[in-house]
Protein backbone atom coordinates (compact mmCIF):
# COMPACT_ATOMS: atom_id res chain seq x y z
CA UNK A 1 0.00 0.00 0.00
CA UNK A 2 2.85 2.45 0.70
CA UNK A 3 5.26 1.27 -1.76
CA UNK A 4 5.35 4.53 -3.46
CA UNK A 5 5.81 6.46 0.34
CA UNK A 6 8.68 3.85 0.57
CA UNK A 7 7.63 4.28 4.63
CA UNK A 8 8.01 1.01 6.78
CA UNK A 9 5.43 -0.71 8.12
CA UNK A 10 5.62 -1.56 11.58
CA UNK A 11 8.16 -4.71 11.61
CA UNK A 12 10.50 -2.37 9.55
CA UNK A 13 10.36 0.13 12.33
CA UNK A 14 11.09 -1.58 15.03
CA UNK A 15 14.00 -3.35 13.27
CA UNK A 16 15.47 0.05 12.08
CA UNK A 17 18.49 1.32 13.83
CA UNK A 18 18.04 4.42 15.85
CA UNK A 19 22.01 4.62 16.20
CA UNK A 20 22.30 4.94 12.17
CA UNK A 21 24.40 7.32 11.88
CA UNK A 22 22.81 9.00 8.83
CA UNK A 23 20.56 11.21 10.63
CA UNK A 24 17.80 13.62 8.66
CA UNK A 25 16.39 15.85 10.28
CA UNK A 26 12.89 16.85 9.08
CA UNK A 27 11.24 20.39 9.52
CA UNK A 28 7.29 20.96 8.49
CA UNK A 29 6.29 24.66 8.41
CA UNK A 30 2.44 25.05 8.84
CA UNK A 31 2.46 21.48 10.65
CA UNK A 32 -0.50 21.60 12.58
CA UNK A 33 -2.85 22.34 9.19
CA UNK A 34 -5.31 20.42 7.26
CA UNK A 35 -1.85 18.94 5.01
CA UNK A 36 0.47 19.58 7.92
CA UNK A 37 -0.93 17.26 10.37
CA UNK A 38 -1.02 13.45 8.41
CA UNK A 39 1.82 15.40 6.19
CA UNK A 40 3.83 14.82 9.73
CA UNK A 41 1.95 11.74 10.80
CA UNK A 42 3.19 10.17 7.48
CA UNK A 43 6.86 11.09 8.17
CA UNK A 44 6.68 10.20 11.60
CA UNK A 45 5.64 6.87 10.62
CA UNK A 46 8.99 6.66 8.44
CA UNK A 47 11.61 5.16 9.83
CA UNK A 48 14.12 7.37 7.72
CA UNK A 49 13.26 10.23 9.44
CA UNK A 50 15.23 10.58 12.88
CA UNK A 51 14.27 14.58 13.74
CA UNK A 52 10.65 16.37 13.20
CA UNK A 53 10.26 19.50 13.96
CA UNK A 54 7.11 20.72 13.79
CA UNK A 55 6.49 24.52 13.12
CA UNK A 56 3.17 26.51 12.79
CA UNK A 57 1.33 29.72 14.61
CA UNK A 58 -0.96 27.56 15.93
CA UNK A 59 -1.55 24.30 17.83
CA UNK A 60 1.92 22.48 17.28
CA UNK A 61 2.32 21.61 21.22
CA UNK A 62 -0.84 19.48 20.73
CA UNK A 63 0.13 18.05 17.64
CA UNK A 64 3.78 17.33 18.79
CA UNK A 65 2.47 15.65 22.07
CA UNK A 66 0.11 13.35 20.03
CA UNK A 67 2.43 12.30 17.28
CA UNK A 68 5.57 11.54 19.72
CA UNK A 69 3.32 8.89 21.31
CA UNK A 70 3.93 7.14 18.41
CA UNK A 71 6.71 4.42 18.89
CA UNK A 72 9.01 4.98 15.73
CA UNK A 73 12.45 6.38 16.15
CA UNK A 74 11.64 10.24 14.75
CA UNK A 75 11.51 12.40 17.93
CA UNK A 76 9.16 15.03 17.37
CA UNK A 77 9.44 18.66 19.03
CA UNK A 78 6.51 21.34 18.36
CA UNK A 79 7.51 25.07 17.77
CA UNK A 80 4.71 27.69 18.15
CA UNK A 81 4.78 31.21 16.50
CA UNK A 82 6.79 33.33 15.07
CA UNK A 83 9.34 33.88 17.67
CA UNK A 84 10.34 29.98 17.26
CA UNK A 85 10.79 30.10 13.57
CA UNK A 86 14.74 30.02 13.79
CA UNK A 87 14.73 27.01 16.48
CA UNK A 88 12.62 24.93 14.30
CA UNK A 89 14.43 25.62 11.35
CA UNK A 90 18.52 25.02 12.85
CA UNK A 91 20.28 23.04 11.11
CA UNK A 92 17.25 21.23 9.22
CA UNK A 93 18.29 19.30 5.94
CA UNK A 94 14.62 18.86 4.54
CA UNK A 95 12.31 21.99 5.39
CA UNK A 96 8.39 21.14 4.05
CA UNK A 97 6.62 23.76 3.68
CA UNK A 98 2.47 23.46 3.69
CA UNK A 99 1.97 26.98 5.67
CA UNK A 100 -0.72 29.48 4.28
CA UNK A 101 -4.39 29.33 3.42
CA UNK A 102 -6.15 26.83 0.71
CA UNK A 103 -8.88 28.05 -1.44
CA UNK A 104 -12.63 28.24 -1.25
CA UNK A 105 -14.83 27.32 -4.19
CA UNK A 106 -14.44 29.95 -7.11
CA UNK A 107 -10.99 30.77 -6.30
CA UNK A 108 -8.08 30.19 -8.50
CA UNK A 109 -4.84 29.27 -6.46
CA UNK A 110 -3.17 32.56 -7.56
CA UNK A 111 -5.88 34.61 -6.08
CA UNK A 112 -4.35 33.12 -2.46
CA UNK A 113 -1.11 35.26 -3.91
CA UNK A 114 -1.84 38.33 -1.18
CA UNK A 115 -1.89 36.18 1.92
CA UNK A 116 0.89 33.13 0.86
CA UNK A 117 3.80 35.37 -0.71
CA UNK A 118 4.38 36.66 2.79
CA UNK A 119 4.55 33.35 4.37
CA UNK A 120 6.73 32.20 2.15
CA UNK A 121 9.01 34.97 2.33
CA UNK A 122 8.89 34.78 5.67
CA UNK A 123 9.94 31.39 5.84
CA UNK A 124 12.76 31.49 3.58
CA UNK A 125 14.29 34.69 5.34
CA UNK A 126 14.58 32.05 8.06
CA UNK A 127 16.13 29.11 5.98
CA UNK A 128 18.59 31.33 5.14
CA UNK A 129 19.63 32.18 8.59
CA UNK A 130 19.19 28.62 10.28
CA UNK A 131 19.59 25.91 7.79
CA UNK A 132 20.77 27.66 4.29
CA UNK A 133 21.70 24.00 2.94
CA UNK A 134 18.47 22.02 3.71
CA UNK A 135 16.73 20.53 0.25
CA UNK A 136 13.08 22.40 0.46
CA UNK A 137 9.95 21.02 -0.77
CA UNK A 138 7.23 24.24 -1.32
CA UNK A 139 3.56 23.13 -0.97
CA UNK A 140 2.22 26.61 -0.55
CA UNK A 141 0.13 27.96 -2.98
CA UNK A 142 0.18 29.41 -5.63
CA UNK A 143 3.08 27.22 -6.14
CA UNK A 144 4.29 28.60 -9.86
CA UNK A 145 4.42 31.87 -7.49
CA UNK A 146 5.59 30.93 -4.57
CA UNK A 147 8.92 29.04 -5.51
CA UNK A 148 10.69 32.34 -7.63
CA UNK A 149 9.82 33.64 -4.02
CA UNK A 150 11.68 31.60 -1.97
CA UNK A 151 14.55 31.87 -4.59
CA UNK A 152 14.62 35.55 -4.69
CA UNK A 153 14.23 35.54 -0.73
CA UNK A 154 17.91 32.98 -0.98
CA UNK A 155 19.23 35.11 -3.71
CA UNK A 156 19.13 38.25 -1.44
CA UNK A 157 20.31 36.65 1.44
CA UNK A 158 23.33 35.72 -0.62
CA UNK A 159 22.73 31.69 -0.17
CA UNK A 160 20.77 30.24 -2.80
CA UNK A 161 21.38 27.30 -4.95
CA UNK A 162 18.85 26.59 -7.12
CA UNK A 163 18.97 22.87 -6.83
CA UNK A 164 17.70 23.00 -3.16
CA UNK A 165 14.61 24.07 -4.13
CA UNK A 166 11.28 22.27 -5.04
CA UNK A 167 8.17 23.43 -6.15
CA UNK A 168 5.66 20.20 -4.89
CA UNK A 169 4.17 19.09 -7.93
CA UNK A 170 4.00 15.11 -6.59
CA UNK A 171 -0.13 15.25 -6.06
CA UNK A 172 -0.55 15.55 -9.88
CA UNK A 173 1.34 13.01 -10.27
CA UNK A 174 -0.68 10.70 -7.83
CA UNK A 175 -3.57 11.48 -9.54
CA UNK A 176 -2.54 11.20 -13.15
CA UNK A 177 -1.70 7.48 -11.81
CA UNK A 178 -5.07 7.06 -10.17
CA UNK A 179 -7.10 8.05 -12.69
CA UNK A 180 -5.11 6.47 -15.53
CA UNK A 181 -4.79 3.46 -13.49
CA UNK A 182 -8.69 3.24 -13.05
CA UNK A 183 -9.36 4.15 -17.00
CA UNK A 184 -6.77 1.46 -18.11
CA UNK A 185 -7.78 -1.11 -15.74
CA UNK A 186 -4.07 -1.51 -14.03
CA UNK A 187 -3.04 -1.22 -10.47
CA UNK A 188 -1.96 2.91 -10.27
CA UNK A 189 0.83 1.35 -8.04
CA UNK A 190 2.21 -0.23 -11.64
CA UNK A 191 1.64 3.03 -13.54
CA UNK A 192 4.39 5.58 -14.22
CA UNK A 193 4.03 9.25 -15.88
CA UNK A 194 5.74 13.02 -16.18
CA UNK A 195 3.81 15.46 -15.57
CA UNK A 196 5.53 18.43 -16.46
CA UNK A 197 5.05 22.37 -16.61
CA UNK A 198 3.60 23.85 -13.00
CA UNK A 199 0.89 23.02 -11.04
CA UNK A 200 -2.13 25.08 -11.94
CA UNK A 201 -4.94 24.38 -14.33
CA UNK A 202 -3.30 24.78 -17.97
CA UNK A 203 0.43 24.96 -16.34
CA UNK A 204 -0.28 21.16 -15.38
CA UNK A 205 0.54 19.18 -18.27
CA UNK A 206 0.53 15.48 -18.20
CA UNK A 207 2.44 13.56 -20.47
CA UNK A 208 0.13 10.18 -21.48
CA UNK A 209 2.26 9.61 -24.30
CA UNK A 210 4.92 8.73 -21.69
CA UNK A 211 2.70 6.71 -19.50
CA UNK A 212 3.96 2.94 -18.35
CA UNK A 213 2.38 0.74 -19.43
CA UNK A 214 1.80 2.09 -22.53
CA UNK A 215 -1.53 3.56 -23.11
CA UNK A 216 -3.60 3.38 -26.05
CA UNK A 217 -7.17 5.56 -25.30
CA UNK A 218 -8.56 7.53 -28.14
CA UNK A 219 -7.90 11.03 -28.70
CA UNK A 220 -10.71 12.44 -26.70
CA UNK A 221 -10.20 10.10 -23.78
CA UNK A 222 -6.68 11.32 -23.89
CA UNK A 223 -8.17 15.38 -23.51
CA UNK A 224 -10.84 13.84 -21.07
CA UNK A 225 -8.11 12.64 -18.82
CA UNK A 226 -5.55 15.71 -19.64
CA UNK A 227 -8.26 18.18 -18.57
CA UNK A 228 -9.39 15.78 -15.41
CA UNK A 229 -5.23 15.77 -14.18
CA UNK A 230 -5.29 19.81 -14.43
CA UNK A 231 -8.34 20.16 -12.67
CA UNK A 232 -8.22 17.77 -10.10
CA UNK A 233 -7.53 20.45 -7.06
CA UNK A 234 -10.69 22.34 -8.22
CA UNK A 235 -12.14 18.90 -7.72
CA UNK A 236 -11.55 18.35 -4.94
CA UNK A 237 -12.21 22.32 -3.70
CA UNK A 238 -15.75 22.22 -5.24
CA UNK A 239 -16.57 18.70 -3.24
CA UNK A 240 -15.27 20.12 -0.13
CA UNK A 241 -17.45 22.93 -0.71
CA UNK A 242 -16.06 25.97 1.09
CA UNK A 243 -13.77 23.33 3.77
CA UNK A 244 -10.81 23.74 1.96
CA UNK A 245 -8.88 22.09 -0.87
CA UNK A 246 -6.76 18.74 -1.12
CA UNK A 247 -5.57 17.72 2.58
CA UNK A 248 -5.01 13.94 2.79
CA UNK A 249 -3.73 12.92 -0.86
CA UNK A 250 -1.68 15.98 -0.85
CA UNK A 251 -0.20 14.85 2.46
CA UNK A 252 0.72 11.22 0.79
CA UNK A 253 2.11 12.77 -2.26
CA UNK A 254 3.99 15.54 0.63
CA UNK A 255 5.68 12.60 2.33
CA UNK A 256 6.20 10.83 -0.65
CA UNK A 257 8.07 13.67 -2.01
CA UNK A 258 10.19 14.57 1.41
CA UNK A 259 10.79 10.78 1.88
CA UNK A 260 12.25 10.73 -1.80
CA UNK A 261 14.93 13.72 -0.55
CA UNK A 262 15.40 12.19 2.45
CA UNK A 263 16.57 9.32 0.66
CA UNK A 264 18.81 10.83 -1.41
CA UNK A 265 20.07 12.72 1.47
CA UNK A 266 20.44 9.22 2.76
CA UNK A 267 23.00 8.65 -0.23
CA UNK A 268 20.23 5.66 -2.21
CA UNK A 269 21.03 6.40 -5.97
CA UNK A 270 18.65 6.84 -9.07
CA UNK A 271 16.19 8.62 -7.42
CA UNK A 272 13.83 10.32 -9.73
CA UNK A 273 10.62 12.95 -9.16
CA UNK A 274 9.24 15.60 -10.89
CA UNK A 275 9.37 19.29 -9.16
CA UNK A 276 8.64 22.62 -10.26
CA UNK A 277 12.52 24.32 -9.93
CA UNK A 278 14.72 26.73 -11.46
CA UNK A 279 14.76 25.49 -15.24
CA UNK A 280 16.80 26.11 -18.93
CA UNK A 281 14.18 23.33 -20.26
CA UNK A 282 11.52 25.97 -21.57
CA UNK A 283 11.22 29.71 -21.67
CA UNK A 284 9.80 30.02 -18.21
CA UNK A 285 12.52 30.12 -15.92
CA UNK A 286 11.14 27.81 -13.25
CA UNK A 287 9.27 24.18 -14.88
CA UNK A 288 8.56 20.94 -13.80
CA UNK A 289 10.21 18.02 -15.34
CA UNK A 290 12.13 14.54 -14.03
CA UNK A 291 14.61 15.16 -11.80
CA UNK A 292 17.49 13.17 -10.81
CA UNK A 293 17.63 13.50 -7.11
CA UNK A 294 20.99 13.29 -5.01
CA UNK A 295 22.47 14.60 -1.51
CA UNK A 296 22.76 18.15 -2.92
CA UNK A 297 19.43 18.32 -4.49
CA UNK A 298 18.97 17.98 -7.82
CA UNK A 299 21.94 15.77 -9.36
CA UNK A 300 20.31 16.04 -13.47
CA UNK A 301 17.66 17.80 -14.71
CA UNK A 302 16.30 15.10 -16.86
CA UNK A 303 14.88 17.60 -19.22
CA UNK A 304 11.75 17.61 -21.78
CA UNK A 305 10.69 14.24 -22.47
CA UNK A 306 9.36 13.59 -25.58
CA UNK A 307 6.05 15.11 -26.89
CA UNK A 308 3.32 14.54 -29.22
CA UNK A 309 1.40 17.60 -30.67
CA UNK A 310 -1.60 17.23 -28.58
CA UNK A 311 1.10 17.68 -25.24
CA UNK A 312 3.20 20.56 -27.58
CA UNK A 313 -0.05 22.24 -27.70
CA UNK A 314 -0.32 21.56 -23.83
CA UNK A 315 3.05 23.20 -23.71
CA UNK A 316 2.56 26.22 -25.62
CA UNK A 317 -0.75 27.17 -23.65
CA UNK A 318 0.82 26.93 -20.56
CA UNK A 319 4.15 29.64 -20.65
CA UNK A 320 2.58 32.73 -20.92
CA UNK A 321 1.03 31.88 -17.57
CA UNK A 322 4.12 30.12 -16.02
CA UNK A 323 5.62 33.46 -17.31
CA UNK A 324 3.31 36.14 -15.43
CA UNK A 325 3.31 33.58 -12.25
CA UNK A 326 7.00 33.53 -11.92
CA UNK A 327 7.47 37.59 -12.74
CA UNK A 328 4.55 38.10 -10.20
CA UNK A 329 6.33 35.95 -7.39
CA UNK A 330 9.86 37.53 -8.28
CA UNK A 331 8.20 41.52 -8.33
CA UNK A 332 6.80 40.80 -4.84
CA UNK A 333 10.31 40.08 -3.60
CA UNK A 334 11.70 43.23 -4.98
CA UNK A 335 9.18 45.24 -3.71
CA UNK A 336 8.72 43.64 0.17
N1 LIG B 1 1.22 21.90 -3.96
C1 LIG B 1 0.08 21.27 -3.95
O1 LIG B 1 -0.12 20.33 -4.73
C2 LIG B 1 -0.99 21.62 -3.00
C3 LIG B 1 -0.91 22.79 -2.28
N2 LIG B 1 -1.87 23.12 -1.36
C4 LIG B 1 -1.68 24.37 -0.61
O2 LIG B 1 -1.16 24.09 0.69
C5 LIG B 1 -1.47 25.17 1.57
C6 LIG B 1 -2.00 24.65 2.91
O3 LIG B 1 -3.22 24.00 2.72
P1 LIG B 1 -4.03 23.37 3.97
O4 LIG B 1 -3.11 22.58 4.83
O5 LIG B 1 -5.23 22.73 3.42
O6 LIG B 1 -4.45 24.70 4.75
P2 LIG B 1 -4.82 24.85 6.31
O7 LIG B 1 -5.44 26.18 6.47
O8 LIG B 1 -5.59 23.66 6.77
O9 LIG B 1 -3.42 24.81 7.03
C7 LIG B 1 -2.46 25.81 6.84
C8 LIG B 1 -1.64 25.91 8.09
O10 LIG B 1 -0.68 26.93 7.86
C9 LIG B 1 -0.56 27.66 9.08
N3 LIG B 1 0.01 28.97 8.82
C10 LIG B 1 -0.58 30.09 8.35
N4 LIG B 1 0.30 31.11 8.31
C11 LIG B 1 1.48 30.61 8.76
C12 LIG B 1 2.76 31.16 8.96
N5 LIG B 1 3.01 32.44 8.69
N6 LIG B 1 3.73 30.35 9.42
C13 LIG B 1 3.48 29.05 9.69
N7 LIG B 1 2.28 28.48 9.54
C14 LIG B 1 1.30 29.25 9.08
C15 LIG B 1 -1.97 27.72 9.64
O11 LIG B 1 -1.95 28.01 11.03
C16 LIG B 1 -2.47 26.32 9.34
O12 LIG B 1 -2.21 25.43 10.40
C17 LIG B 1 -2.46 26.05 0.81
O13 LIG B 1 -1.80 27.17 0.28
C18 LIG B 1 -2.93 25.15 -0.31
O14 LIG B 1 -3.40 25.87 -1.42
C19 LIG B 1 -2.92 22.30 -1.13
C20 LIG B 1 -3.05 21.12 -1.82
C21 LIG B 1 -2.14 20.72 -2.83
O1 LIG C 1 -6.47 23.08 -5.77
C1 LIG C 1 -5.97 23.63 -4.76
O2 LIG C 1 -6.23 24.77 -4.38
C2 LIG C 1 -4.99 22.84 -3.97
C3 LIG C 1 -4.04 22.20 -4.92
O3 LIG C 1 -3.08 22.80 -5.34
C4 LIG C 1 -4.40 20.90 -5.47
O4 LIG C 1 -5.26 20.19 -4.91
O5 LIG C 1 -3.79 20.54 -6.48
Amino acid sequence: MFSRLSIGVAQVVRTFSTSSQNNVKVAVCGASGGIGQPLSLLLKQSPLVTQLHLYDIVHTPGVAADLSHIDTPAVVRGFNGADNLDAALKDAQVVIIPAGVPRKPGMTRDDLFNTNAGVVRDIAAAISRNCPKALVGIITNPVNSCVPIASEVLKKAGCYDANRIFGVSTLDIVRACAFIGEAAGHNPLDVTIPVIGGHSGVTIIPLLSNCKPAVNFPESQVKQLSERIQEAGTEVVKAKAGAGSATLSMAYAGARFALSLVRAIKGEKNIIECAYVRSNVTEATYFSTPLRLGPNGIEENLGLPKLNAFEQGLLKAAIPELKTNIKKGEEFVLKN
